[in-house]
């Protein structure tokens, strides 16, 4: 008879506020058959594993033992990026955004009308993600509607958490990359919400796995009409998400209010069409002004922090100090391929140097004065963005993001031994907390420090895997 449970035994770290986590070195903590976490016991000595299963009823168990140097670490969540940009990744770096959106990536995506090359591009994009632990995944597609269905298609076959929105594009854009009006955007915007809300469900919550999500390219992109049009499906579905760009570049800045003059400043374009939401993902924010601060900390909008596709698109350095104080939800994103890395690690390690930098030209006494901002951001901060800080961008936090009773276990089996193959990790020996370990992860680890990817309790990838199955 298949195990009804997977038990855990040994260290989990994971995330509790802005500012602290758990580490718990000898945890034993238990997954049912739905996928959720059905508890999880602290302090537990090896010689007491068996009396607790026993207490807890827990006969019909799998029983999976950590080793000194492994531990489990929520998901990674990754708040933006786009699957057709994946074989951009690494080129086109000279440009800054519009020349780049015009010379690189506007020709690339417009290949996705081929839905052969759709599917091979984003077989590849999805199972990357997974390598480097990337648990929930907020993913752009193209403006094609039959491309797009194939991502979410492949990101459901995948067992991947995943946002999937079309592109709404009807201007600013070549001929061969523009829907015609904002008629047919809409009416393939809403055959893909019901073509994706059509597939089989993986779980009994209220959230499968797979999700629509609203994808108004930026402003630039829409006439106001579809922008209009794009506000009442989210106010007829308050239920679905909405992600988009904001503030990025001075140039598009500067072009986004040419074409709506009659708006306050940027976030009040998005806020005009009611577009600017509790589930309103905002990717970059790099350059706002403090009204537009005010507005998306009172609308409840959560700001995904691109910093390797900041510095890359030498976009500029985004105040993330500042939106932490404010209260703004905020969450970390690869941002492929203005981003040349799919894995949060990068994400986090960027965001740490993009704070540094700030703080860097930060006074003592204004520094004084905050908790985040103008400062650097502890290593508890990144932790946090890179987990339940991006479930709080996708509206998610009660069901992924930490490793609590009742929560989805979307989990990374993380493993810093030497055996692990990355040198950057190989005096693990000598380290002695699991704070050191965490550290020395988030910063020298990468997709092979990751054994096991869960989503929903299900196996899905990382090192450890093969064929669906873990190689011992
Ligand atoms: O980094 C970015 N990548 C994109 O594809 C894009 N489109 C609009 N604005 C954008 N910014
Ligand atoms: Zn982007």
């Amino acid at each position: 008879m298949a195990p009804s449970f997977t038990v855990f035994y040994g260290a989990i770290v994971t995330p509790e506020t802005l500012t602290g986590y758990k580490s718990l070195p000898q945890c034993l903590l238990c997954v049912g058959s739905t996928g959720n976490i059905d508890w999880v016991v602290d302090d537990v000595e090896p010689n007491s594993v068996e009396e607790i299963l026993k207490q807890k009823g827990c006969t019909n168990f799998e029983l999976v033992k950590l080793l000194r140097g492994q531990c489990l670490i929520p998901g990674f969540i990754d708040t933006h990026t786009h699957a057709p940009q994946f074989p951009n990744i690494g080129s086109g770096q000279q440009y800054e955004l519009l020349d780049w959106l015009e010379k690189v990536t506007f020709p690339t995506e417009s290949k996705f009308s081929d839905v052969d090359y759709a599917r091979r591009v984003y077989t590849n994009s999805v199972q990357t993600t997974i390598s480097y632990g990337t648990t929930t995944c907020c993913y752009y597609g193209t403006i094609h509607l039959e491309g797009t269905k194939v991502l979410a298609d492949i990101a459901h076959k995948a067992g991947q958490r995943a946002f999937i929105g079309k592109c709404n594009m009807n201007r600013n854009s070549p001929d061969n990359y523009r829907e015609p009006t904002s008629a047919h955007s809409i009416n393939a915007t809403e055959a893909l919400i019901s073509y994706i809300r059509a597939l089989p469900s993986h779980t009994s919550s209220a959230e499968p796995l797979v999700q629509p999500i609203l994808t108004p390219r930026f402003a630039i992109s829409c006439t106001s009409d579809l922008l209009n049009n794009l506000g009442d499906l989210a106010k007829k579905d308050p239920s679905l998400r909405i992600q988009t760009h904001i503030s990025e570049n001075h140039d598009e800045i500067k072009f986004t209010k040419d074409l709506f003059p009659d708006a306050p400043h940027y976030a009040g374009v998005y806020d005009g069409f009611g577009l600017l939401k509790h589930n309103t993902i905002l990717a970059h924010g790099v350059h706002l002004e403090d009204a537009e601060i005010e507005l998306i900390s009172e609308r409840k909008a959560g700001i995904s922090h691109c910093p390797t596709s900041n510095f890359n698109l030498t976009s500029g350095v985004a105040p993330i100090g500042k939106y932490l104080d404010r209260g703004i939800k905020v969450g970390l994103g690869t941002d492929v391929s203005g981003g040349y890395s799919p894995s949060i690690l990068n994400a986090v390690q960027a965001a740490s140097v993009a704070a540094k930098v700030i703080a860097s030209q930060s006074s003592e006494e204004a520094k004084a004065k905050t908790q985040f901002t103008g400062r650097k951001l502890p290593v508890a901060t990144l932790f946090y963005l890179a987990t339940l800080g991006g479930a709080e961008v996708c509206n998610l936090e009660k069901n992924v993001g930490s490793l609590e009773a009742g929560k989805a276990f979307d989990a990374l089996l993380v493993d810093a031994r030497p055996e692990a193959g990355n040198r950057a990790l190989w005096n693990y020996d000598l380290v002695e907390s699991l704070d050191d370990m965490l550290e020395r992860f988030l910063f020298c680890g990468d997709d092979r420090n990751i054994s096991r990817v869960y989503v929903q309790g299900s196996l899905i990838g990382g090192q450890e895997v093969v064929g669906g199955k873990p190689q011992h």
